[in-house]
């Protein structure tokens, strides 16, 4: 992967075993950005200056303006962030991260408390908490262009901007989302892998019923080959973020985030939108909606049975030695 001239080095990067080819990477203005979001395929965008006014946003300035609200800032003994859900109850579960709410000058002080064990994540939607100064920069985004993206693509309405403070090393696990997403890379550096729906079979989601419902059941850091042997098929499609750029990342495609090590604080701002209707079904069916249609089975047994346990009994009387 060609790092930015001076931005980054490789052995910045964790390492992985998989094959990881180079995302696409377009101009705002290059036609072929828009060919790439029409498709439902992942794409980096440079230039838009979606969030031009939130490349100032470090530490300091978000300290100074950000206001008095409560943030949600995961805690972690690691450097992992698995999210969860903590609405879905199971057994012997135990969350790998706390979840905590802190105002901004708590985050700020746990972050630069030198004698810290713990690390940090902040995953706050911008809301109306915020001060005037980052309302001002908020309404200064680039709205008309990704209103164009949204209209263009026949997206729902926008449902979240998520804002995203993360620390050096910190990793978000595989997973996906049912949402169309425009990710944007305020400042500091990320690096993103991708994987096509079409390799769910590869990534073993957590059943939904699960807390862990859409994520990766793999730990990439050591992949359990004799629980997940198709892991090792995987192929992914990843690269660097940096200050200003923005990625296309579709719906229901699996994705993994990590802020660089050594690379200080990475601020990133999501643009989260309701996908657009299914069309007409045309067959044979496309991995996205494969993936809706077992997920929404899942819900359905679940519904019908009530209890999460009866699903695995259930799914296996239907399946062994009938169809695996
Ligand atoms: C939510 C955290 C993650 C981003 C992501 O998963 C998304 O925007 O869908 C990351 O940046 O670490
Ligand atoms: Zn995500």
């Amino acid at each position: 992967m060609m790092a930015e001239w001076n931005a980054w080095t490789d052995d910045q990067l964790k390492t992985y075993n998989f094959p990881i080819h180079p995302l696409p990477i377009c101009s705002v203005n290059d036609p072929q950005a828009e060919e790439l979001i029409k498709e439902q395929k992942p794409v980096v965008i440079k230039g838009s200056e979606l969030i031009s006014t939130a490349q100032k946003w470090d530490l300091e300035y978000l300290r100074e303006h950000i206001g008095d609200g409560e943030f949600t800032v995961y805690e972690s003994d690691s450097e992992s962030f698995k999210y969860y859900d903590d609405k879905k109850v199971i057994d012997g579960f135990t969350p790998p991260m706390k979840q905590r709410r802190m105002i901004f000058s708590e985050f700020y002080d746990a972050i630069k408390n030198k004698n810290r064990t713990k690390k940090y994540y902040l995953q706050q939607p911008l809301n109306d908490k915020v001060g005037p100064q980052i309302v001002v920069d908020f309404i200064n985004f680039n709205w008309k262009w990704i209103k164009q993206q949204q209209m263009n693509n026949n997206w729902g309405p926008l449902t979240s901007n998520l804002l995203l403070i993360s620390e050096e090393g910190n990793v978000t696990p595989c997973h996906y989302d049912e949402q169309e997403n425009f990710y944007s890379q305020a400042n500091g550096y990320k690096r993103v892998i991708l994987f096509p729906p079409s390799q769910y079979k590869y990534l073993y989601p957590h059943p939904v019923y699960h807390p862990h419902d859409r994520q990766s059941q793999v730990d990439f850091d050591e992949p359990n080959l004799k629980l997940f042997p198709k892991f090792k098929k995987v192929v992914g499609f990843g690269t660097v973020l940096g200050p200003g750029d923005v990625l296309y990342l579709p719906s229901y495609w699996f994705h993994y985030f990590e802020t660089l090590k050594n690379s200080g604080i990475a601020t990133a701002i999501t643009f989260w939108y309701k996908a657009a209707p299914v069309g007409n079904i045309t067959y044979p069916l496309t991995a996205v909606q494969l993936m809706a249609m077992m997920r929404n089975t899942e819900k359905m047994i679940l519904e019908a049975l009530k209890d999460y346990k009866q699903v695995d009994i259930f799914w296996n009387m239907l399946a062994a030695g009938r169809y695996c």
